[in-house]
């Protein structure tokens, strides 16, 4: 089964609406073919990124609560992502497990909400430094994957990030060898504990220090099927890693 490449920009918490108007434009006259694209603006920004971008991109929330209303005072729910633009939500991001100490049990609650209002899931997963040099990767990745996946009966909306928390923001990307050798063995695991289509079906995308620079070798990678991009997201370069695969 072909998967289409997919790439996603995290602004994380950067970006205003003067940045809006002057950076869309560029991703609007860019090219991007065969590839699916969807960039994720910080939350007050969604609904005016929704009306400037290009109809053929998406745009995505960067986090939402688990349930639609109530008093949960500084959070957004996937209901109203989706109000304002959003078809996604990135969850699960390692900087919403360390610094706001998200669990693996609520990243799956999160799952399953978004999924039930039909808000497409971008699942991040991925290991520290200590726990790569400590030889438990795969079953830190594991572990991760099996409580997201126990919440998921449609595989269609998921796309999986696979972003090793040591190469995020630091410059030190995966080689294409260290991110490939984890993705297949995440796929492997979808074939084993889901199934053989969803495991065949599922983009696995890497995230972490992705740049104009190293994203075609990635792209070659049999198991990378795209990127999901933090700093370079805000930089025309961008375009150049849309297109990775041309
Ligand atoms: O966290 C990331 C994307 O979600 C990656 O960030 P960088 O591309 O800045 O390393």
């Amino acid at each position: 089964m072909t998967r289409k490449f997919f790439v996603g920009g995290n602004w994380k918490l950067n970006g205003t609406r003067d940045f809006v108007e002057t950076f869309v434009p560029i991703l609007n006259a860019s090219p991007s073919e065969n590839v699916e694209v969807v960039v994720a603006p910080p939350s007050p920004l969604i609904a005016l990124v929704r009306g400037r971008l290009r109809e053929d991109w998406g745009v995505s929330a960067q986090n939402c609560w688990k349930v639609a209303a109530g008093a949960f005072t500084g959070e957004i729910s996937a209901e109203l992502a989706k109000d304002v633009g959003a078809k996604w939500v990135i969850l699960g991001h390692s900087e919403r497990r360390t610094i706001f100490h998200e669990s693996d049990e609520l990243i799956a609650e999160k799952v399953a909400h978004a999924l039930a209002i039909d808000l497409k899931v971008i699942a991040c997963i991925g290991e520290t430094l200590a726990e790569r040099e400590a030889g438990q990767t795969l079953d830190v990745v594991y572990r991760q994957l099996k409580a997201i996946a126990g919440k998921v009966s449609n595989w269609s909306g998921v796309v999986i990030a696979y972003e090793p928390v040591w190469a995020i923001g630091t410059g030190k990307v995966a080689t294409p060898a260290q991110a490939q050798e984890v993705h297949a063995a995440l796929r492997t695991w979808l074939t084993s504990n889901v199934s053989v289509d969803a495991s065949s079906s599922t983009r696995i995308i890497y995230g972490g220090s992705v740049t104009a620079d190293n994203c075609n070798e990635l792209a070659k990678q049999g198991d990378i099927d795209g990127f999901l991009v933090g700093g370079a997201s805000l930089k025309p370069d961008f375009v150049k890693i849309v297109n990775a695969k041309l």
